[in-house]
């Protein structure tokens, strides 16, 4: 990329500061920078430091890491790297897929989270056309709408005297979001919205194990562990996690499956993506749906929280969004504009990364083989350098000319990935944005929502998440 004669070598790339033997590992201990958390702020303190590259050395389980704060470099290494991308993550998840919970009728591939190279690029082949074809997926429309509406109602009984919904509102958003995604998938109701629903009925677990998975990951993967090495007490509760799961996703498919074959199914349906998988291939199938329920619930769930958030803070913007959806029919861009203006503040993962299958000179350092590459775009998404007025919600952002300052075409185009990159793209960004404009604008639609109080509290683990109090108030339109 640089026609850099005097290229400095990797160990010269700046990052915090390293000790003899222990190498950086005091940085991830009790009063170190980088102790339980990786989130923006910590991101923007080694931005400021150290600059547009920032290094980590890579010990007791930790990969070598780069982050990347500049979109130009962050481009070259993932165009280079887009053929068949290696994005290693999910470790733990790996080794419980391939070694702990292997079965003697294993998959020939574990899924999309979990593989690489060929077998990753022969079992994303066979489940794009099925899962990213914008108009499969438009069929899921009606279906989407009625969830939403019973969702809307269940909110309405759900309100205090004040109209709040203050500490279940995450439970709740997730139940939407399983319900949204069961229909798509098992194409059946999985009947989230019991009012009888008991704690340890199979979606609630479902949805407390999907949690405590991302923060047992974020624990085994983000923060130096020895569990390659020996059984610490956070992986023995990742394998457990990992086995529940297992277990409630192959409760839910072997129902579907039940009932296809019952043909109990409602005939007037659209296909769920199970049953059209199923036509492809069994094991492919099995092995999609249970991820589609796992990746599939938090990062819908957040990401409308967050868009929530920020049309409560932002009263007008609400009022010019409710004002498209009660008046335009079916162009909803000034939606779309608010979501992806969401995402840009809120985002449900903060960064994106690869691993290097080769050398790069970039930015006056070797970056070797096998490095991790983080590209840190929720940081990079609220630069000045990138986006004018960063902090603030400006969905106009996204549908102006683009002779006016602001319009996003201006801005690099890998600084805002919130979906990733290329190939290894997110598989369920179609199906997610369907389901998150279907249920946001009966939201809008229905309620004027407020927020009180101090700022919405995030916490970082492997994805964004909110912790509440959630101050919303929802008032009837
Ligand atoms: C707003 C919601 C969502 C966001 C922001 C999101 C974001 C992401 C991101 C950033 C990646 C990594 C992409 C890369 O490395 O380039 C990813 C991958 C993935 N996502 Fe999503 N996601 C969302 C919803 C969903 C849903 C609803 C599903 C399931 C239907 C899903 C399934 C997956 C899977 C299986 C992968 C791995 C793809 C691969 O490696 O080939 N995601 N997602």
């Amino acid at each position: 990329m640089e026609e850099v004669n005097n290229i400095k070598s990797w160990k010269e790339i700046p990052g915090p500061s390293t000790l003899p033997i222990i190498g950086q590992i005091h940085h991830f201990l009790p009063g170190g920078s980088f102790y339980g958390r990786f989130d923006v702020k910590l991101m923007g303190n080694l931005y400021e430091k150290y600059g547009p590259i920032v290094r980590l050395e890579g010990h007791f389980g930790l990969p070598p890491t780069i982050f990347l704060f500049d979109a130009e470099t962050a481009m070259h290494i993932f165009r280079n790297e887009n053929i068949l991308p290696l994005r290693p993550g999910f470790q733990s998840l790996e080794y419980f897929r391939k070694t702990y919970n292997k079965r003697s009728d294993a998959v020939e591939s574990t899924g999309l989270l979990t593989e690489q190279e060929e077998a990753w690029k022969k079992f994303r082949s066979a489940v794009n056309p099925i899962m990213l074809q914008p108009n499969t997926i438009k069929l899921y429309s009606g279906i989407l709408a009625e969830v939403a509406d019973d969702m809307i109602s269940r909110m309405k009984g759900l309100r205090d005297t004040h109209n709040m919904i203050k500490n279940e509102l995450d439970m709740e958003m997730n139940l939407w979001s399983l319900e949204s995604i069961g229909l798509v998938t098992l194409g059946r109701r999985l009947n989230c919205f019991d009012s009888n629903l008991p704690e340890d009925s199979p979606v609630k677990e479902l949805i407390k194990v999907v949690h405590d998975i991302f923060h047992c990951m974020d624990k085994l993967e983000c923060q130096p562990s020895l569990w390659k090495y020996f059984s610490t007490p956070n992986f023995k509760r990742a394998m457990k996690h990992y086995e529940d799961q297992i277990r409630l996703s192959e409760y839910f498919i072997e129902m579907a499956i039940k009932e296809l074959k019952d043909e109990k199914k409602d005939q007037n349906r659209e296909k769920g993506i199970l049953e059209k998988l199923l036509e492809i291939d069994q094991k492919v199938a099995v092995t999609m749906t249970s991820d589609v329920l796992f990746a599939g619930v938090d990062t819908t769930a957040t990401t409308i929280i967050g868009l929530l958030y920020l049309l409560a803070k932002n009263p007008e913007k609400q009022k010019k969004l409710r004002n498209e959806i009660m008046t335009a029919k079916d162009k909803r861009s000034y939606l779309r504009a608010c979501i992806k203006e969401s995402l840009r503040l809120l985002p449900v993962v903060s960064g994106n990364y690869r691993q290097t299958t080769k050398e790069y000179d970039v930015l006056g350092y070797r970056i070797p083989k096998k490095v991790i590459a983080i590209v840190v775009n929720q940081y990079m998404s609220q630069m000045e350098k990138y986006y004018p007025k960063p902090h603030e919600f400006i969905p106009e952002r996204w549908i102006v000319d683009k002779n006016d300052p602001l319009y996003y075409g201006n801005t690099h185009p890998f600084v805002y990935a919130p979906f990733g990159f290329g190939v290894r793209s997110c598989i369920g960004r179609r199906i997610a944005e369907l389901e998150i404009e279907t249920f946001a604008a009966k939201l809008i639609q229905n309620f004027d929502v407020r927020w009180f109080g101090p700022p919405i509290k995030v916490r970082t683990t492997t994805l964004n998440y909110f912790v509440g109090p959630y101050n919303f108030i929802f008032n009837d339109v």
